[in-house]
């Protein structure tokens, strides 16, 4: 037996010739080289497929390296794409792997570059691309197999365009959300403080300079204290003058972005007396007292957490073993991180950078993010973080468990194989619970496509066109031939047009920001016709210069007439409450109200606080899982 008959013998076996000997054939996209995505090339490597492409969009991290085998440490700041194809390009000779360094979001990745594959695979840790792979998928009819982990728990699931339900048929469950006062002024555990400095701190200094206003209304709207949201608003001002301070060099910046937040902004709440009549007041902190050591928080106050590690931390500080990050801060500690990642983040801003967010992997933010929850938990009484837990807790980290991408990773290629064989009957979205041994694995029949399904219920079609030449109107009455239907055109969010309103359909598809890669989706105004979905693509090389500057598809689509009513059942796990993907403003139901805009506005720092995880005023009584987040 020749070495490489013997190195295939098994798969053979298992597979069958049939199959086995189609696999070098199939091209595959893997999309995400992260912990599923190693995982899974390494298993398709070794089952035989030949021709894989492998994308993502992100370098190597050393925090890779304890999950993500097909890396080194001499690899870390390389394309993960690139590593991994190299790495696993050796264990089998005969595979061909391309890698590429880029986001799957990008244009030219468009329908008729997914169509050249067989078969994608989602390794991906984000909603956003997630539900953007699902979308060319189904427009290009290409099978999809989803998947995601979470701690112990993952799920696998096959999606089939007509065939079985798509990533986006279910809509997603809202994120949990906490109650704009006890994120601004009345916060009980260290969470509430992160998620204040993290979402509106953060903002309110170093992110987009805008008003605070419409979201107070809201609030006000919404019955919530009156006099108290008066005071935020008297703070929302006072934030201006912080913020130019920022943005101009001083050594005193640092001093007095405390004293606003951490001296007045407490007085100023303290002021309201019959905010506290039931809960304990907060206590304004002293920047020079703090630093003298001369400051005392509260004296006999058994849940004064970082009084308690301001008296170890001498200690904790002279232990040459004591991990930096996992080291208690005492009170001073913590003005003195303060002191020095706001002078940081100022130094930045004052370098040009415009906005800056939070991002668990900018230590100048996670600095900023540890002082100031620290901080504010200091006032309020709250036990002090470490930097470590306040990374965990704001990074919405649910520690990557290598034995659940290994398990999803298997399970992914059992479904691809299904896909492969057109065993349809035999696919299942598998559900994991790597830590209930009892019942560690459920499988569970796909379900249909949801019939109002605004993603996979859509037909797609394709037009070539010279975006610089070709109108929209050229497009939409193009694809509607002599269909007098009333529509709509949107893309993705945007409303194009309207039956009212068509001013832009003398405009070129380039001016309106459309091009190649981007759908327009013409939508019935009754509602009673599915919608069409027009995916734009490039005019051959060839194409004569004088000829219409767009090629339309024959026959022209027809949408089918949409049903009544649906009801699907609800699948037990759904991917999206899987965690480790921050949810995006697309974290909405697919058919969900679109604005009419000709430019996309900045979104709201509401809309901020949403993409967090975060939404204001919802619910008093929502509670937090193990002090994690759970967003979506
Ligand atoms: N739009 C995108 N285009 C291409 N690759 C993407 C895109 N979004 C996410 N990815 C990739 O998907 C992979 C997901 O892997 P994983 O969940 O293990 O995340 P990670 O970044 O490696 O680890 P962690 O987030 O836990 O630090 C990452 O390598 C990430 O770069
Ligand atoms: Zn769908």
């Amino acid at each position: 037996m020749s070495t490489a008959r013997r190195r295939t013998a098994h798969a053979e076996s298992i597979l069958g010739p049939e199959l086995h000997a189609r696999l070098p054939d199939i091209k595959v996209l893997l999309v995400g080289a992260g912990g599923i995505g190693c995982e899974l090339l390494k298993n398709i490597v070794l089952t035989g497929f030949g021709k894989i492409t492998l994308l993502d969009l992100d370098t190597i991290d050393v925090s890779n390296l304890n999950r993500q085998f097909l890396f080194r440490k001499k690899d870390v700041k390389q394309s993960k794409a690139l590593v991994a194809a190299q790495t696993a390009g050796s264990f089998n000779p005969n595979v061909k792997i391309t890698p590429i360094f880029a986001n799957i979001k990008d244009t030219q990745y468009d329908i008729e570059w997914f169509q050249n594959f067989d078969l994608v695979l989602n390794a991906l840790d984000n909603l956003d691309a997630r539900r953007h792979v699902n979308k060319m998928c189904m427009a290009a009819n290409v099978p999809l197999v989803e998947s995601g982990t979470a701690g112990y728990l993952g799920q696998v699931q096959p999606l089939v365009k007509d065939l079985t339900e798509c990533f986006d048929c279910m809509p997603k469950p809202t994120p949990k959300t906490f109650p704009v006062c006890t994120i601004r002024s009345t916060p009980s555990q260290p969470i509430h403080c992160i998620v204040w400095s993290k979402s509106y701190l953060m903002g309110q200094l170093f992110g987009e300079d805008e008003d605070a206003s419409g979201e107070l209304d809201e609030a006000e709207k919404q019955g919530e204290n009156a006099q108290e949201i008066a005071t935020l608003r008297e703070q929302a001002q006072a934030f201006m003058s912080v913020r130019k301070a920022l943005r101009t060099p001083s050594k005193d910046a640092a001093k007095m972005v405390f004293q606003k937040i951490f001296k007045s902004d407490i007085r100023n709440l303290l002021a309201m007396s019959d905010m506290w009549r039931s809960r304990a007041p907060p206590i304004p902190l002293e920047f020079d007292a703090i630093l003298d050591d001369t400051f005392v928080l509260r004296q006999n106050d058994p849940s004064n957490g970082q009084n308690r590690q301001a008296s170890t931390s001498r200690a904790a500080n002279g232990h040459s073993s004591a991990i930096k990050d996992q080291r208690p801060l005492s009170l001073r500690d913590n003005v003195l991180l303060f002191v020095s990642s706001t002078g940081r983040l100022a130094a930045r801003l004052q370098a040009g950078e415009e906005i800056i967010s939070f991002d668990k992997d900018d230590d100048d933010t996670l600095d900023f993010v540890t002082a100031s929850s620290n901080l504010r938990s200091a006032a309020y009484g709250i036990e002090g973080k470490t930097r470590w837990e306040v990374k965990e807790m704001a990074g919405n980290i649910i520690p990557a468990i290598a034995t659940t991408n290994a398990i999803v990773s298997g399970l992914i290629v059992l479904q691809a194989l299904h896909l492969l064989r057109k065993s349809y009957s035999s696919l299942r979205s598998v559900h994991i619970h790597a830590n209930k041994p009892s019942v560690p694995l459920s499988a569970i029949r796909m379900c249909p496509p949801n019939p109002s399904c605004g993603v996979c219920r859509d037909t797609y079609t394709k037009v070539l066109c010279d975006p610089s030449r070709a109108t929209l109107g050229d497009v939409v009455k193009g694809i509607m031939g002599d269909d007098t239907r009333e529509v709509s055109v949107y893309e993705d969010k945007r409303v194009l047009s309207d039956p009212d309103w068509d001013d832009n359909f003398e405009r070129s598809l380039e001016s309106l920001n459309v091009s190649r890669g981007k759908l327009l989706a013409i939508a019935d105004e009754e509602g009673e016709w599915g919608t069409i979905t027009v995916a734009l693509g490039l005019l051959p090389e060839s194409y004569a210069a004088d000829a219409p500057p767009f090629i339309l598809p024959s026959p022209l689509p027809k949408a089918p007439r949409k049903p009544k009513q649906a009801v699907i059942p609800d699948s037990p796990v759904k991917m999206s409450t899987l965690k480790r993907s921050a949810p995006t403003d697309d974290d909405v139901e697919p058919s969900a109200k679109r604005i009419k805009v000709d430019t996309l506005s900045s979104p709201s720092k509401k809309q901020r606080l949403d993409e967090d995880g975060v939404i204001l005023m919802d619910g008093v009584d929502d509670r937090l899982e193990d002090d994690i987040i759970v967003i979506d």
